[in-house]
C-alpha cells in the first residue's frame, strides 16, 4: 500500500492536473481567466494558497513533510496542465515547449511516487529530484534560453514536429526504463550512492538489470537528451549528451567501487556477463 506522503502527493498532483486541465481546456473559464487582469497568474496563485491552508488544517500528522510534498506535487500537476495548454493554444513555434513541460512534470513527479512505493521510510521532498544540483538547474535554464532565442530568430526550427516526436519517444521510453529499474531494485535502490552496505542490501541482477548494469542511469541519460530533442535545441542536444555522458561515466566508476566492496566476486561475475548500458562506458573493471 502507498505510504502517507505518497497518498498526499498523488492526491495533490492528480487533483491539480485535472482542475487546471479542465480550466484551460474549457473555453469559457479560460476566457474568464484571461479577461481578469493577471488571471492566469492570480488564479493558480490563489489555488496554491487554498491548497496550502487545507493541507495545513487537514493533514496535521507529520505536517512539515506533507506540506512540503503537497506544494511540490501541486506545482508539478499545474506544470503538466500548463503543458497541455501550451500544446493546444500556443503559436506553432512554441507548441513543443508544452510537450517538454509535460515530460518534465511527469518525470519529477513519478520519481517521488516510485520512491514512495519502494522506499516508504526514506522518501523525502528531495525524492522529486527537482533541484538536486546547481549543474542541473544551470542545464535547465540554458535550455530555456536557447529555446527562447531560437524561437525568436529561427521560428521554423521549432516546428520540426517529427524531430520533436523522436525526442518525446526517447523521453517516454527512457523514463519507463528508469522506473522499471527502480521497481526492480526496490529497497536496494537509493537516489544517493551508499558507501556502507546495509544488512538487507542484495545484488539485483534480474529483470532490466539482466539487460544492463545501470538501467536507471541509462534511462535518465536518454531521457535528458530526449528533452533537448523535443525542444530542437542543437547546442543543448550536443552539450547534454557530452555532460550527461561524463557525469554517468564518473558516477558509475564510483558506484562500482562500492558495489565491488559490497558484493566482491559476485559483482565481478555480473560485470563479465552484463555491460553498463551507457555507450563506451566500461565502469570499474575488477581484478579479483
Ligand atoms: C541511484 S541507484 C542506481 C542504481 C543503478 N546504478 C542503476 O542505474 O540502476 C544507486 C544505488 O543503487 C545501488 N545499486 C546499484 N546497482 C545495484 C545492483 N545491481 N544491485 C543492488 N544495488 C545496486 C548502489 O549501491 C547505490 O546505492
Amino acid at each position: 500500500m502507498l505510504c502517507y506522503v505518497g497518498k498526499v502527493s498523488l492526491c495533490c498532483y492528480l487533483v491539480t492536473a485535472v482542475i487546471f486541465s479542465v480550466l484551460f481546456l474549457n473555453g469559457v473559464t479560460l476566457q474568464f481567466l484571461r479577461n481578469i487582469w493577471g488571471g492566469l497568474i492570480i488564479g493558480p496563485a490563489l489555488y496554491f494558497v487554498v491548497v496550502n491552508l487545507l493541507i495545513k488544517n487537514i493533514y496535521r500528522k507529520n505536517f512539515q513533510d506533507s506540506y512540503q510534498v503537497a506544494v511540490r506535487a501541486c506545482f508539478l500537476g499545474f506544470a503538466f496542465a500548463l503543458g497541455i495548454y501550451v500544446h493546444l493554444l500556443a503559436p506553432c513555434n512554441i507548441k513543443v515547449f508544452g510537450w517538454y513541460m509535460g515530460v518534465m512534470a511527469t518525470f519529477h513527479y513519478s520519481e517521488f511516487l516510485v520512491m514512495a512505493i519502494i522506499q516508504p521510510k526514506l522518501v523525502t521532498v528531495n525524492s522529486f529530484v527537482i533541484n538536486h544540483s546547481m549543474q542541473y538547474t544551470i542545464a535547465a535554464v540554458s535550455s530555456w534560453i536557447e529555446f527562447a532565442i531560437e524561437t525568436y530568430f529561427f521560428p521554423d526550427l521549432k516546428t520540426m514536429y517529427w524531430f520533436s516526436l523522436l525526442g518525446l519517444t526517447m523521453c517516454i521510453l527512457g523514463d519507463l526504463f528508469r522506473k522499471a529499474a527502480m521497481l526492480t531494485a526496490k529497497s536496494n535502490f537509493n537516489h544517493l550512492v551508499v558507501c556502507e552496505k546495509s544488512e538487507d542490501h542484495v545484488l539485483v541482477t534480474h529483470g532490466v538489470y539482466a539487460l544492463c548494469r545501470h538501467p536507471s542511469y541509462v534511462g535518465w541519460f536518454y531521457w535528458s537528451i530526449g528533452t533537448q530533442i523535443i525542444l530542437v535545441n542543437p547546442f543543448c542536444i550536443a552539450a547534454y549528451t557530452i555532460v550527461s555522458w561524463l557525469f554517468f561515466k564518473e558516477r558509475i566508476l564510483i558506484e562500482e567501487i562500492t558495489l565491488l566492496n559490497f558484493f566482491g566476486v559476485q559483482y565481478c561475475e555480473y560485470q563479465e556477463r552484463v555491460g553498463t548500458g551507457i555507450p563506451f562506458v566500461q565502469g570499474y573493471l575488477c581484478d579479483l
